[in-house]
């Protein structure tokens, strides 16, 4: 703030110097008093571009940090989303209001620091120096300032709408590259790079155009701005002139008049500037607001259940129902069943009868609808996620990784799992072989997104890695679908003897990974159309009877 004074009064006083040496030092041929405010001046200015370089380096300092917290506690509050609010915001419209958005608040910030204090300053001190030297050309300066006012106003009411349009068609941009990166595989299957090329043009062709709009129009604010200035300074002179041959005015002073006119102009130029860039920034602050409050519809108890120490981890669904956010209709109808520590329930049944969904409402990805699910007879609404999640060993059905070794991304779940643990998990899911295998075997690099792996492999490090958390009940979401069947019938003997104590919830579509479980159950268009063991469905249960037949003879069955 000091510095900004001192930036202003140094920007202040040189047109008084100016007007000094030619009213002083020109006029009456005194070279020695040139001279000295010559290098007064000199002085003065080297101090006000001293002043700048502090505040520009102050501000840039204090927009960064601002952001680098900005951005840390949307982040943080992103990761608090269930999924229904990732559902509601999009992937890439959550990315560019973490970066781009960010990027523009900082930039007014920056903007602010520098002008919200010094052009006022600049503005009102001119206009009373001006006023001192002479104020019988004061209307010159008002009207130059009426047209730079009328000129600004009508500008920002042609671009204002166009900034939120602009933040938008990121939005979407990011979305066609996200979309065309994930899915490079199939486009080039498909061949249909030509049409992908299309849906990115249109909406890179929109943006460009909106851009520059907005572009061509705050272009043209610069000459308009200087034609005024220079328009300015042609009637001062004129004005001025007459006033000095009329000796009602010293020609330094009218110099200096024309000098604080400039400054004057300056002084509403920037906060001009700072007027466009601030509604572009509201709209970005609008967006990042918008995610600060979102509450996550998953919410931690007020009061939290007195957990055990060594929690058994007996997971009861009792009456659940469910619908996802803004359907019509429930996928999962009245579901209850209990399973035991130390058994395996499994869910068997047609794509899209809800197997996942069942199993996503235990870790609270979504809370049920209807009815309410308990471990150890606590409902899990009263466990504290960090609790809950603890006690669970997931792997979703999408097998997924994440840059790093293949030892870090094992310990996902536990950083401080020793080597053992990590050896004897990869060893359960079958993964020591190919983890052998490789040269540098645990510190193997996986590259983004598990790209360096295969589809089996991935959900083999993916089972590891809930292993190693060593978490009461383990929740296998369809993992086993892309092992061989000699892998899979490997690794869940290997499970059955390593999960001894634990609650094993298995989501299969094949039969041979399911036969063996305590109880199965069967799901149908949401509801349980049946339950009990293999050899009790395979006679109660008609839908069980007929998957188990298209996959497998009498024979295997038996
Ligand atoms: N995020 C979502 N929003 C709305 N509906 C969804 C969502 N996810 C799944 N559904 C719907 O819920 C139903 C059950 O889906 P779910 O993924 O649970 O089935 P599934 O039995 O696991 O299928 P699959 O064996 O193919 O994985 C489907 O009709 C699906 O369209």
């Amino acid at each position: 703030m000091l510095l900004l004074f001192g930036q202003a009064a140094c920007d202040l006083s040189l047109p008084d110097y100016m007007s000094d040496i030619v009213n002083k030092g020109i006029t009456s041929g005194d070279t020695m008093y040139i001279v000295k405010a010559g290098v007064q001046m000199m002085g003065i200015a080297f101090l006000s571009a001293f002043c700048t370089v502090i505040v520009g380096l102050i501000g840039a300092r204090m927009a960064a940090g601002i952001c680098r917290n900005l951005r840390q506690d949307v982040f943080t509050r992103i990761e608090s989303f269930s999924s229904a609010e990732m559902e509601k915001y999009s992937t890439s419209s959550l990315i560019t209001r973490t970066t781009n958005d960010i990027t523009q608040i900082q930039q007014l910030i920056v903007m602010l620091v520098r002008i919200v204090f010094y052009a006022p300053i600049l503005g009102v001190g001119g206009v009373i120096h001006a006023l001192e030297k002479d104020k019988s050309m004061s209307w010159i300066i008002a009207l130059s300032v009426g047209l730079l006012l009328v000129m600004i106003i009508s500008m920002m009411m042609v671009v204002m709408p166009r900034f939120q349009y602009v933040q938008k068609l990121i939005d979407r941009l990011n979305l066609v590259v996200r979309e065309s990166l994930d899915g490079t595989l199939v486009i080039r299957a498909f061949n249909t790079q030509r049409f992908e090329e299309k849906r990115f043009d249109k909406v890179n062709a929109r943006l460009t155009e909106t851009n520059l709009f907005v572009n061509r129009i705050t272009s043209g604010m610069m000459p308009a701005m200087m034609l005024i200035m220079n328009l300015t300074n042609l009637l001062i002179v004129w004005v001025g002139s007459k006033a000095v041959s009329s000796f009602k005015m010293e020609v330094g002073d009218m110099m200096a008049y024309m000098q604080y006119a400039m400054q004057i102009i300056m002084a509403f130029l920037m906060m001009a500037m700072m007027f466009i860039m601030i509604p572009r920034a509201i709209v970005s602050i609008k967006r990042v607001v918008e995610i600060l409050t979102t509450e996550s519809t998953i919410k931690e108890p007020e009061k939290a259940a007195v957990i055990s120490e060594s929690p058994k981890g007996t997971v009861e669904y009792r009456g659940v129902s469910f619908r996802y956010p803004d359907a019509d209709e429930a996928v999962l109808h009245d579901i209850t069943f209990t399973a035991l520590p130390g058994q395996t329930t499994a869910f068997i049944g047609a794509t899209g009868s809800g197997k996942s969904t069942l199993v996503n409402l235990l870790p609270r990805f979504y809370d049920v609808t209807e009815g309410e699910i308990l471990i150890d007879g606590i409902d899990i609404r009263k466990w504290t996620l960090k609790k809950l999640r603890d006690m669970i060993g997931f792997v979703p059905q999408k097998g997924i990784l994440f840059s790093g070794t293949i030892e870090s991304n094992l310990k996902y779940g536990d950083r401080e799992a020793g080597k053992e643990v990590v050896e004897e998990a990869a060893k359960t899911a079958q993964a020591e072989e190919f983890i052998d295998s490789k040269p540098e075997g645990f510190l193997t690099e996986i590259a983004q997104g598990g790209q360096n792996v295969s589809g089996g492999q991935k959900q083999r490090l993916s089972i590891a890695r809930a292993l190693v958390k060593k978490a009461p009940v383990n929740v296998f979401d369809d993992s086993f679908s892309a092992l061989d069947f000699k892998t899979d019938a490997k690794l869940r003997a290997a499970l059955k003897d390593k999960t001894k104590d634990s609650v094993t919830i298995l989501v299969a579509q094949r039969i041979s990974t399911i036969m063996n479980a305590d109880q199965i159950i069967v799901l149908d268009q949401g509801k349980i159309a049946g339950r009990g063991t293999h050899q009790e469905l395979m006679k109660a249960c008609e839908i069980y009877r007929e998957i188990a037949l298209s996959q497998l003879s009498e024979e295997e069955l038996k």
